[in-house]
């Protein structure tokens, strides 16, 4: 166990605390520190004020029990991710011990040590598929963000088996299996919408042909209103799949206003975002929306977001049947997915830009 206290730290080796020795901002937490660092201060833009939450609104609820004989399931949820980009699904299918047990293997990959935390950062690890980190992109932020992950893509799993930390691997791949069912039928709906009436194999790999599955710990913070737990940003994915616990504290931005509204926490339930690869493909009619977390000073949290993305290796714009059929204009171009994610991961949270690397100017 670390013997470090924090008053034996120095303010300027914070970063290679957290960042370097891989103690991640739950090492800082754990330690009882009652002032934040400096690095996390973000910028008083990003901070985030009551004046701009709307409590009397809210994100969709969609039941999804009805779904083979009520055909408007599918077109709330079309609804849903044109006039908000986030909506919550009750009564899914995914069991809820499923849903326990990915919570309880978060919370049991983080509890253990730096070290063994450590075997998995990007300089440590033997694979780009597992990644252990903290913040978001530490080396680009201008201000770092209260969150340490596990990021963990998925290949196959039989690679799962030989490299994912055992401490969650059996948990997340249950959660990654279970999700299948309800990632087809949210991608059925949202493609009818779009007149597009078949998934083939082509569109398969752009809707879904990768998964990455992240484990994220919000440790408690002191002066949480200074900080964030993410920042500013839109998923890259085609569909976001996310559990959250019960702590509350996702935001999510009202369409076409300055306004964030609260995604509180239903036991159960899991929030759905569209992801920025699904607004291009959907040549804008889906919208992948801006969201952020707040720190917590009272409790840690966690959340488990399953990303379902196209296949790295694929060209992604407008669908010829969006364009052809529906007769638009595209307003995105074709840019290979992997060059898309990159560009994603070099950059601080930036708030919706990314997808200005797609835009047809
Ligand atoms: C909110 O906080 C987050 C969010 C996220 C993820 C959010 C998403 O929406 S994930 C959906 C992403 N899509 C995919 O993963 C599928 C497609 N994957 C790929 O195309 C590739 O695997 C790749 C991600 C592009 C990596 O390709 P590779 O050839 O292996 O290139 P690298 O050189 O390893 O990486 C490029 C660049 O990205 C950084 N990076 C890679 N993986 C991660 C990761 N999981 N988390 C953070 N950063 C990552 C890597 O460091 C490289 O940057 P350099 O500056 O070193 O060049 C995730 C985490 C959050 O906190
Ligand atoms: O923790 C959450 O509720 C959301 C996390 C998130 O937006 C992400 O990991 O992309
Ligand atoms: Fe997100």
């Amino acid at each position: 166990m670390s013997t470090t206290t924090f008053s034996s730290i120095n303010f300027n080796d914070i970063t290679d605390f957290v960042v370097n020795e891989g103690n991640g901002v739950k090492g800082l937490s754990d330690m009882g520190l009652k002032t934040l660092p400096k690095q996390y201060i973000q910028l008083l833009t990003e901070q985030i004020t009551t004046s701009t939450i709307i409590v009397d609104e809210s994100v969709p609820i969609i039941d999804m029990s009805n779904w083979d004989n009520d055909s408007k399931t599918g077109e709330k949820i079309c609804d849903a991710a044109e006039k908000w980009g986030f909506f919550q699904i009750i009564n899914h299918g995914i069991p809820l011990e499923v849903l326990d047990n990915v919570k309880a293997a978060t919370y049991r990959f983080f509890k253990q040590s730096a070290e063994e935390k450590n075997k998995h950062s990007k300089d440590n690890s033997c694979t780009n598929n597992v990644r252990y980190g903290t913040s978001f992109t530490p080396q680009a932020e201008k201000a770092l963000e209260w969150k340490d992950f596990l990021s963990l893509f998925y290949v196959s799993d039989e690679e799962a088996a030989d490299l994912w930390p055992s401490a969650c691997r059996d948990e997340a791949l249950d959660f990654l299996r279970n999700s299948d069912i309800i990632i087809k039928k949210l991608l059925e709906a949202l493609m009818k919408g779009l007149n597009v009436n078949e998934i083939d194999q082509t569109k398969e790999s752009l809707l879904m042909g990768s998964k990455r599955i992240n484990l994220n710990y919000y440790p408690k913070c002191p002066n949480p209103e200074l900080t964030v737990g993410v920042g500013r940003h839109s998923d890259v994915s085609t569909l976001t799949i996310l559990l959250q616990d019960n702590i509350g504290g996702l935001y999510v931005k009202k369409l076409d206003s300055d306004s964030w509204v609260h995604v509180p926490p239903i036991d159960g339930a899991i929030v759905i975002n569209v992801g920025d690869a699904l607004q291009i493909m959907s040549n804008g009619k889906y919208k992948s929306i801006e969201h952020r977390v707040i720190a917590n000073g009272n409790n840690n949290r966690i959340s488990v977001p399953i990303f379902v993305n196209p296949n790295p290796n694929d060209l992604i714009g407008p669908l010829q049947e969006v364009i052809e059929k529906n007769g638009e204009k595209p307003i995105y171009k074709q840019v290979l997915y992997s060059d898309y994610v990159k560009h994603f991961f070099r950059k601080a949270h930036d708030g919706k830009e990314t997808i200005d690397f797609a835009k047809i100017n």
